[in-house]
């Protein structure tokens, strides 16, 4: 049994691999520790077992009086650190990215403890960048991740990003029974705060389909609150039965159930796709930091799991010819499934957990 700090900013895609690694050491007997941002003790259902600890973060750049600020935040944070380890003595430490990793991380650089950080996008983050000559291990979720430094090509060890269980769970059964002539699901998701240009362009993309194949349609589609009105209204004009929400609480149900996903290459989408094996259309965030959503996309698309459209191109005639590039037909599309399935790392908790066993043993 042994004592590990796990280090992650306050959103989603940092906050959900970290859960998934801290219930996985403490099924195998350990003691985890979060050390997190005031944004990170907001989520409902995660880490609500895991001794807590909340230290100052300040966000690197931001000029001079920005440096200034977040030396001051960091230091302090990393002071703070220091003390929560010399009490709690873990075996070793890991960062999930944001900038309240950095703190913990610096601490344990200081205090000779072995540290590992996790990368959920194709592209090193800020702070996974500046630790990644430090750390001992840089566990990734590609196979090809760009932005990393030389020398941490060595460190490099390949685990995938954590999944929910209800999405690991498709991973057993088969691609949804799909009919020359039946019903034909679509799911669209714009990832967790929704997408407004799939709002604008995937309703009259999907009507520009051959009649015959849009009357098979049935959309489920994620929007924006202001957005859904609109989009309801634009299905109804092409015919094309839809449902809108602002939020799918039961994704991993309707992923198991669709037959195409137009969405964003969010970290955890592209692993959902994989792990499940779905065929989809992606339209990678323009504004992400370093381009990463294009880089999130390349494995499946490499694979002919996906297709992916640059924000700047992605019109309704453009999907319309992407969906009909990457079949519409039964086969083409479990074909598909299995290639995007290929690319799934069904162990990325279970190699994280083996990674911190080994850096800390
Ligand atoms: C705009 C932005 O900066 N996005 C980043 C954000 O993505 P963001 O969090 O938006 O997107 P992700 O694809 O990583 O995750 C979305 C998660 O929400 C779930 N979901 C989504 C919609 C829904 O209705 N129901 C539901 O359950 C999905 O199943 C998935 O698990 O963090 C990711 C991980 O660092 C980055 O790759 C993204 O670039």
């Amino acid at each position: 049994m042994s004592r590990f700090v796990l280090a992650a900013g306050g959103t989603g895609g940092h906050m959900v691999p970290a859960h998934a690694l801290a219930e996985e050491l403490m099924r195998r007997g350990h003691h985890v520790a979060l050390v997190t941002d005031a944004r990170g003790t907001r989520f409902p259902g995660l880490f609500e077992n895991v001794e807590t600890h909340v230290l100052p973060a300040g966000r690197l750049g931001g000029g001079p009086m920005g440096w200034l600020r977040a030396g001051r935040s960091i230091l302090a944070g990393r002071r703070q650190a220091r003390q929560l380890f010399r009490e709690f003595q873990p075996a070793a430490v890991m960062g999930f990215g944001g900038y309240p990793a950095l703190p913990a991380l610096l601490a344990a650089f200081k205090a000779k403890i072995p540290t590992a950080v996790h990368e959920q996008n194709a592209v090193l983050g800020r702070v996974n960048r500046f630790v990644a000559g430090r750390v001992d291990a840089v566990a990734t979720a590609y196979p090809d991740i760009q932005r990393l430094p030389s020398k941490a090509a060595m460190k490099v060890r390949l685990v995938g990003n954590p999944v929910r269980h209800e999405v690991l769970e498709l991973r057993d059964k088969p691609y949804p029974p799909l009919d020359h002539d039946g019903v034909f699901r679509v799911l669209v998701t714009g990832g967790s705060q929704g997408a407004t240009i799939l709002s604008d362009v995937v309703p009259e993309g999907l009507g520009l389909l051959p009649p015959v194949f849009r009357a098979r349609l049935q959309v489920t589609h994620q929007a924006r609150a202001e957005d859904i009105e609109r989009v309801r209204t634009r299905y109804a004009e092409q015919g094309i039965p839809a449902e809108l929400a602002t939020y799918l609480p039961d994704l991993p149900e309707r992923l198991g159930r669709a037959h195409l996903v137009i969405g964003r290459s969010g970290a955890s989408t592209v692993a959902e796709l994989a792990a499940a094996g779905r065929p989809a259309i992606l339209v990678p965030f323009a504004a992400a930091t370093d381009d990463h959503q294009t880089y999130n996309a390349k494995e499946l698309v490499e694979a002919g799991g996906a297709r992916s459209i640059p924000q700047s191109q992605f019109t309704p005639v453009e999907l319309a010819k992407q969906m009909q590039k990457l079949g519409l037909e039964p086969e083409a599309l479990a074909n598909a499934a299995r290639r995007a399935k290929s690319c799934g790392r069904p162990d990325a908790v279970r190699d994280l957990a083996d990674l911190i066993e080994e850096i800390g043993g």
